[in-house]
């Protein structure tokens, strides 16, 4: 069962008062993605703040994080990002400096991820960044702004997909969930949270130099990509796990559907290898799975609300040390290996960006 959490105790907010609001032309640091006739030129560089688009409310951005969906922005002839030039990062955490919203107050710790953050709208790899209020939650007491952006959509998507498998009766006594894509951001949280949950977890990884690290996060088991064809050709495999949290899609997300034992869940959220899901009914008729789609990017307030206090509650979903989360941390100049290491499959766990590093 979902624990609820019908009081969100917040994160300490600091005395800072209003400042005086700033120039128009004041510049502000950012890394900008611009796309021309399927060209794509990328690097840190300033916008007047006059360009940080609309919003109630203006952040200091005091982390981000690099997400798989902030590379595919960078892709030539990409289909995410809506506007040009564009500012990525679809997460963001800092304090509030100046607030046009009664229910906002500067100084408040606040996360911003998803909605059009970096995809239609400014994002988070900038030093400010401008937002309608409705996208801007109030960090829960125990996450301070790097804390969240260790966690930051990733772990809100291994969150959520916890939450969806377990509204639909998955509990520890059903047996192991797979967690696939487990040295990547959503995976590693996944791992580490389904750990702190009672569950059994098997870690499917194609990086066998990562299983000691799966294995320190909660991992019972590390197998490889390829474990996960016993039975190549037949349309249904062994039944060997109660649920999956599976952010990989494509083949990877056909073999797992095979084998969820009877009354199993996949929540599915990702198409790091790929976006076509060649299934049969078979799963879905004789063993009455269920395929669970996570959606974070549009989900509202209240549930971002409810989710973010599941996170920092480490009788629930926290995982425990945060640093061991943590592949590096990098300013908007170092954003382009990064970008690149993650399309390469290169990191483990989270890159933090500090746009004032
Ligand atoms: C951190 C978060 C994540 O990582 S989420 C996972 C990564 N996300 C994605 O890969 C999806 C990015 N989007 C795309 O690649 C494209 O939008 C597309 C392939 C899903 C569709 O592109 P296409 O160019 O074929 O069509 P349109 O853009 O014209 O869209 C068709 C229709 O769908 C609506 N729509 C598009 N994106 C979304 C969305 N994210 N959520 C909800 N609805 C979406 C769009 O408005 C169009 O509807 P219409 O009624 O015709 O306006
Ligand atoms: N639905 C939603 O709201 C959200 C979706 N996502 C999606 O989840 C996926 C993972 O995101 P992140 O954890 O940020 O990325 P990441 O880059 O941190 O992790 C990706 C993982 O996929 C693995 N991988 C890469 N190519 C693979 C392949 N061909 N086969 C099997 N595994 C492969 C990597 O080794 C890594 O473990 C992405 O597709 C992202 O778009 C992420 C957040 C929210």
């Amino acid at each position: 069962m979902a624990s609820s959490h019908p009081e969100i105790p917040r994160a300490e907010t600091s005395p800072t008062p209003t400042s005086a609001p700033l120039p128009p032309e004041t510049p502000v640091a950012c890394y900008l993605v611009t796309q021309t006739d399927g060209q794509v030129t990328q690097g840190p560089t300033t916008l007047p703040l006059s360009e940080l688009g609309p919003g109630e409310v203006l952040v200091e951005v005091a982390w981000s994080s690099v997400n798989y969906k902030d590379a595919m922005v960078t892709q030539p002839g990409n289909r995410v990002a809506r506007r040009s030039p564009l500012v990525p990062g679809v997460d963001l955490a800092g304090r509030v400096l100046q607030s046009d919203d009664p229910g906002i107050t500067p100084g408040t710790a606040v996360v911003v991820h998803g909605y059009d953050l970096g995809v239609a709208h400014h994002g988070g790899f900038a030093a400010l960044a401008r937002v309608p209020a409705s996208w801007v939650v109030a960090l829960p007491a125990g996450l301070d702004p790097r804390a969240a952006m260790v966690v930051g959509t990733a772990g809100f998507t291994a969150a959520m997909s916890v939450d969806a498998l377990e509204r639909v009766g998955l509990e520890p006594a059903r047996g192991p969930v797979l967690v696939t894509g487990a040295s990547g951001g959503v995976g590693s949280m996944a791992v580490a949270m389904l750990a702190r949950r009672g569950y059994r977890v098997v870690a499917s990884s194609g990086k066998t130099q990562e299983r000691a690290w799966l294995e320190a996060l909660g991992a019972s088991e590390v197998i490889g990509r390829d474990d996960l064809e016993p039975n190549p050709g037949r349309v249904l495999g062994p039944g060997r796990f109660a649920a999956a949290v599976d952010c990989v899609g494509g083949r990877t997300l056909a073999l797992v559907l095979r084998d969820l034992a009877y009354g199993g869940a996949v929540a599915a959220s990702g198409l790091t290898g790929g976006a076509e899901l060649a299934t049969t009914v078979y799963p879905f008729i004789t063993r009455g799975v269920s395929l669970l789609g996570i959606d974070t990017v549009a989900t509202d307030r209240a549930r971002r609300q409810q989710i973010w206090a599941r996170i920092a509650d480490p009788a629930d979903l926290r995982p425990g040390d945060l640093e061991r989360f943590v592949d590096r941390e990098v300013g908007l100049g170092e954003l382009d290996e990064a970008l690149q290491d993650v399309l390469a499959a290169r990191v483990r766990g989270r890159v933090l960006v500090r746009p004032s590093r």
